[in-house]
């Protein structure tokens, strides 16, 4: 091959996990058991940012002999798995709730702390009241917390304004950190958190539709705001079914991608409703039932299953193993927010394992190409393939695996990651104890 140039080589690595090898826009259950994973690899992405060749180092190697490259990586007894990404956050907020997490270990439950006028509410009241520079900041630094735990591409609600004003502000600061870090962001309106104090659902889904989304629509349209998708919290006490279609419906007829809570603490038909919506992902859904699984494996829908939040509630873990079985789409996300503050993917990973019963492999793929998918991003996120973005994380680990089993041991694992063949993070205090 004659010279060229490129920015980044990683070579020799004991194991690269590229997760799939033909494309796929993501996997089912079948499918998540053998990942595709080359023994002693390499990588190589280009000045564009993507993956220009990966497979055994040593044909990477002669067929790249005399091209130049701006970083070479040397992952010598190390592993390279794809950038994870977290398919679910609300990471835009002032006023932490530690006082909640005492008083949700002295027994109380979520809904509790919530019509007692605390949860979302005290959040939205926090939020209200900072700046944007201060939600700025606190969203960088939890972003930049996240990187550091693996993930190159993030989904990132609003949701703690509830009004036209601080819904705007939270999408504003998301677009900023957009353009300031280097880690992907997908990102979500969600200005059907909560119903605000003094409105009825009614007036909450009139306000939303007649106000804040032709307001949104008009800031797309002028490049001064960049949103993705919808996401409505249908839950008893919160957002009905009617008012949840009629919320999802308007986001859908102006381009963005379903994505909502649903099921969570109630069985509502959520899941039935995504599918009829044709809804990219659904999160939560402890409390799905048997028919709305089907209904959303036939339409294709992803299921977006976050542990942290089962764990820290108490609640029955989602049914994992029935919506694989029934061949659901299965990603993860952590959560991210003042009731569950976890910004690591690789606990999440865990968590999915010992209390969802997912094998390793399967929590993998659920936190790379179906995360991605659910983001309507495998096209270019969540596997190592030619062509894809070249974000990946290098491990100091002889498998993969130790990612997952060393529950919060990810700080001290992770070398390198990498994002567009940048290295935005390296942890010079590595060290492995097998
Ligand atoms: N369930 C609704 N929303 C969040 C919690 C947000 C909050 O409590 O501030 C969730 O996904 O867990
Ligand atoms: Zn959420």
């Amino acid at each position: 091959m004659s010279a060229s140039s490129f920015r980044l080589l990683v070579k020799n690595a004991t194991q690269v996990v590229l997760v799939c090898r033909n494309g796929e826009e993501y996997l089912t259950r079948d499918g998540m058991q053998t990942l595709a994973v080359v023994e002693n690899g390499s990588v190589l992405i280009g000045h564009d940012g993507l993956i220009k060749a990966v497979g055994p180092a040593d044909i990477i190697e002669s067929q790249f002999k005399g091209a130049k490259f701006d970083n070479v990586l040397d992952a010598s007894g190390m592993c390279v798995i794809p950038g994870l990404v977290d398919a679910h956050t609300h990471p835009v907020w002032a006023g932490d709730r530690v006082h909640e997490f005492a008083m949700k270990l002295a027994g109380a439950t979520y809904m509790e702390v919530h019509e007692a006028g605390g949860g979302i509410h005290f959040t939205v009241a926090h939020t209200r009241s900072a700046t944007e520079r201060q939600l700025l900041d606190g969203l960088q630094s939890r972003l930049e917390r996240m990187m550091r735990a693996g993930t190159t591409l993030v989904e990132c609600k609003s949701g703690y304004g509830l009004e036209l004003d601080t819904e705007l502000k939270m999408l504003r600061v998301i677009n900023s950190a957009r353009n300031s870090l280097p880690i992907g962001i997908s990102a979500t309106y969600c200005g059907a958190h909560a119903v605000p104090k003094g409105k009825t659902m009614e007036e909450a889904t009139q306000d939303i539709v007649a106000v804040q989304l032709p307001k949104i629509k008009t800031q797309i349209a002028s490049g001064e705001l960049q949103v993705d998708n919808i996401d409505v919290f249908c839950e008893k006490g919160v957002f009905d079914l009617n008012s949840t279609r009629c919320i999802l419906k308007a986001g859908k007829d102006m381009g963005l991608n379903i994505n909502f809570h649903g099921d969570e603490l109630h069985p509502m038909n959520s899941a039935h409703l995504g599918a009829e919506l044709g809804a990219l992902a659904i999160s939560h859904l402890e409390e799905v039932t048997d028919d709305g699984i089907t209904a959303m494996a036939k339409a294709k829908t992803s299921a977006v299953l976050l542990p942290t939040t089962a764990y820290i509630l108490r609640l029955s873990p989602p049914r994992a193993r029935d919506m694989l079985d029934a061949g659901v789409i299965v990603a993860l996300g952590s959560d991210f927010n003042p009731n569950a503050y976890c910004c690591s993917m690789p606990m999440v990973m865990h968590l999915a394992c010992v209390l969802m019963k997912m094998s390793m492999p399967e929590a993998l793929a659920a936190s790379t190409i179906n995360a991605a998918y659910a983001l309507n991003r495998s096209q270019t996120h969540g596997s190592l393939e030619i062509g894809k973005q070249g974000d990946l994380v290098i491990i100091n680990a002889p498998r993969w695996e130790h990612l997952v089993y060393q529950f919060g041991g990810h700080q001290e694992l992770i070398r390198y990651v990498i994002i567009k063949g940048e290295i935005v993070y390296e942890n010079d205090k590595f060290y492995y104890h097998g």
